[in-house]
């Protein structure tokens, strides 16, 4: 068994939880609101705008010019892909300009990118790969899972078209392989360490369709936003 299939049977428990969670089921069969899509939408926008910068932490962190440039390679397709899928469900949900400057990260998206940073700025390789593999490789079990259903809402078929799409699976597959090839050689220390990065993040993303299904918001307001980094 290699490490990302102990990783994986580690943490089948908390995918089960997000396969049936209702915003998933939902986006499946056309059952989840609008209305908090729309919250997604705008909350994953933050999200990824902050993954790729972990993506790019892990660029920098790589010891070959290869695996650096592999790295950069994904920090493109979150910007020129995954990012620009949600400018165009920004435009089809007539999420407006006005919206988007009035966001705020709610305290799960503000959580998970904090984790990513932590781990992407106090570990080494492995640590950024292991804290951000679930990120691609749950969406691509989602997007598997969801790949017969056909919601009557476009913008949930669009969604389920880009996660299961090979264009994905081939960018999952790279990390995969990669953390396996760096598990080769790490010590179990390390090992246990990117288990409990990979178990955390996760948590975070079972959390995250928790936060858009029930519109989560920080308990009180904040007094003033003074800006917010996208
Ligand atoms: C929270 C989250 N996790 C994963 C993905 C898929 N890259 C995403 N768009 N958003």
């Amino acid at each position: 068994m290699t490490f990302t299939d102990e990783l994986r049977q580690k943490a089948d428990p908390i995918w089960e939880a997000s396969f049936n969670h209702p915003f998933v089921q939902g986006l499946g069969d056309s059952t989840l609101p609008l209305d908090r899509f729309r919250y997604y939408v705008l909350q994953d926008a933050y999200y990824l705008s902050h993954f790729a910068r972990a993506q790019a932490l892990a660029a920098a962190k790589a010891d070959s010019l290869e695996v650096t440039n592999s790295m950069a390679k994904h920090v493109q397709g979150t910007y020129e892909a995954e990012l620009d899928l949600h400018r165009t469900f920004m435009k089809q949900l007539n999420i407006s300009e006005k919206d988007q400057q009035s966001f705020e990260p709610a305290p799960t998206a503000y959580a998970y990118t904090s984790h990513m940073y932590r781990a992407s700025q106090f570990g080494q390789l492995g640590d950024v790969i292991a804290a951000i593999l679930p990120c691609y490789w749950l969406y691509a079990e989602i997007g598997e899972q969801l790949k017969h259903k056909t919601p009557k809402e476009p913008v949930y078929q669009t969604w389920i078209k880009a996660y299961h799409s090979d264009w994905f699976m081939t960018l999952v597959k790279e990390q995969i392989d990669r953390l396996d090839q760096l598990a080769e050689t790490a010590s179990e220390a390390e090992k246990e360490r990117w288990a409990d990065l990979f178990l955390k993040s996760s948590q975070y993303e079972y959390l995250f369709w928790e936060m858009a299904y029930t519109l989560e918001k920080w308990p009180m307001e904040a007094y003033r936003k003074v800006s917010v980094t996208n």
